[in-house]
C-alpha cells in the first residue's frame, strides 16, 4: 500500500486492515447424524472444556482456509472414526452464541443407517430419539437447533 501523507487517512486504513486480520467470530460446524431408526447421535463434552459436561452434536471449529463441510468431515473422522461423504451433508440451520468468543454454529444433517461410531477421544455418546435428546443437559445452541429439527 502506498503511504499517504495524511496521518488520519493512514490510521483509517490501519483500522480496516486490522478488522480483516482479526476474526470477530468463530465458525463451528456440527452434525445431526441419524441412524436407521431416525435416532440422533449426540456426545458429551469433556468436563474441562467450554460447556463441559453438556451434550452436543459432534463437530468442531473450522480451521483457517478450510471449507465448512470438509471441516465437518475431518472432525467426524477424528471424533467418531466415521468417514462422511461431503456431498451428502444437508444444511440444517445455524445458531449464535454471544460471549468472550462469538460462536456461530452451522448444523448439517446426514443419514447413516449402518454407522458404527467409535469414541476416539473416550467421550460418552449415544443414539437418541428427539424426545430423549431434549431431556439431556444440552449446550444452549444445541437445544435451540434440536427444537428446529424435523421429527
Ligand atoms: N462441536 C460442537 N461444538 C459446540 C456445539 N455446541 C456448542 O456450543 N459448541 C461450542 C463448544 C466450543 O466452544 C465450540 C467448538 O469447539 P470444539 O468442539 O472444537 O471444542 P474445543 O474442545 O476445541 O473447544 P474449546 O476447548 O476451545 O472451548 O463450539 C456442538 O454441538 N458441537
Amino acid at each position: 500500500m502506498r503511504e499517504n501523507s495524511q496521518p488520519e487517512v493512514n490510521a483509517k486504513w490501519a483500522g480496516i486492515l486490522n478488522v480483516e486480520n482479526i476474526p470477530t467470530w468463530l465458525p463451528v460446524v456440527a452434525l445431526a447424524l441419524r441412524d436407521g431408526a431416525g435416532r440422533l447421535l449426540l456426545q458429551q463434552r469433556a468436563a474441562d472444556k467450554h460447556h463441559g459436561g453438556l451434550w452436543e452434536f459432534p463437530g468442531g471449529k473450522v480451521e483457517v482456509s478450510e471449507k465448512p463441510r470438509l471441516a465437518l468431515v475431518r472432525e467426524i473422522d477424528e471424533e467418531l472414526g466415521l468417514v462422511l461423504d461431503p456431498d451428502r451433508l444437508e444444511p440444517a440451520g445455524f445458531a449464535e452464541e454471544e460471549g468472550a468468543r462469538h460462536i456461530v454454529l452451522f448444523l448439517y444433517s446426514a443419514n447413516s443407517p449402518n454407522a458404527e461410531p467409535v469414541a476416539m477421544d473416550g467421550q460418552q455418546w449415544g443414539w437418541f430419539q428427539l424426545d430423549e435428546a431434549s431431556q439431556l443437559p444440552l449446550a444452549p445452541m444445541d437445544r435451540e437447533l434440536l427444537a428446529r429439527l424435523s421429527p
